[in-house]
């Protein structure tokens, strides 16, 4: 099996074989949480009014999005994992219906990644199940491709889960306490955690940075310009260690000592 591993808008519209687009802050964390909670199906779209469209045509879809980080207007709610859970705890339900995303970087990602032959989306709550659902296949070419900050500039969190699925599709032991360790040590996660970009709040990082939280691969499949995305079971993930943050968010925001 070759690997390669890809980045931002470029990578994904050169991306062949097997691709995984990756998002880790927010979209394919939120994809999981919400595929997770009965969501069906996931439809990613590029554009917001694709997503007004939508709701159009299946009335109780639910629209979850940004540009900038901001929610998008007429969207149910942000790109947020934190805000999505809020929701349901409030008695949204999600079971069977809808669940349309619209981001700055992994929907357009899955949209414009045309060269590839099969499409999977992941975060590092499914990274192990994806790339053991990729194992099953025996594929010749796999390429990951980390979409990182509104496509156009890298961030720690995606290559490191690019670095996570491509242990495990090699059959390497990750050391993911270690990794994640690190990761939540950076200056762009602390960051995240003492709430420097407004619109993302610091109780997202731990739940976009719970690793192997999920047995689930996430395939998509595009239709015109909406990606189609559901989940396949890997039972398998479970045998790997499942990882949270272990530095909770305080009130102020930042990670306790
Ligand atoms: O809003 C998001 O989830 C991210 C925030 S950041 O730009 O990565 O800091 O936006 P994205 O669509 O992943 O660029």
């Amino acid at each position: 099996m070759e690997i390669r591993r890809t980045r931002l808008l470029a990578g994904a519209v050169e991306a062949e074989g097997v691709v995984v687009i990756i998002d880790v802050f927010r979209a394919f964390s939120v994809s999981a949480y919400a595929a997770a909670l009965g969501a069906r199906p996931v439809l990613a779209v590029a554009e917001k009014e694709r997503g007004w469209a939508l709701r159009e045509r299946y009335p109780d879809a639910v629209l979850s999005g940004e540009a900038g980080a901001w929610p998008l207007p007429g969207y149910d709610m942000g790109n947020s994992p934190s805000e999505l859970l809020r929701a349901v705890a409030g008695g949204l339900r999600l079971a069977g219906r809808p669940f349309v995303q619209r981001t700055g970087a992994g929907t357009q990602g899955v949209i414009f990644s045309r060269k590839a032959r099969r499409t999977y989306v992941a975060s590092l709550a499914n990274a192990v199940a994806t790339a053991l659902a990729i194992r099953r296949l025996e594929p010749a070419r796999v390429t990951l491709v980390a979409m990182g900050r509104a496509a156009r500039e890298p961030t720690e969190e995606d290559e490191l889960c690019a670095e996570a699925i491509e242990a495990h599709l090699r059959g390497d032991r990750w050391p993911a306490a270690q990794r994640l360790g690190e990761l939540w040590a950076t200056r762009r996660v602390q960051g995240l955690l003492a709430g420097e970009l407004p619109p993302f709040p610091p109780s997202d990082v731990p739940l976009c940075l719970a690793y192997n939280l999920f047995d689930f691969a996430l395939r998509a499949r595009r239709v015109g310009d909406v990606a189609v995305i559901r989940p396949i079971r890997v039972p398998e993930a479970r045998l790997y260690p499942a990882t949270v943050p272990d530095r909770p968010v305080g009130p102020t925001g930042r990670g306790s000592p």
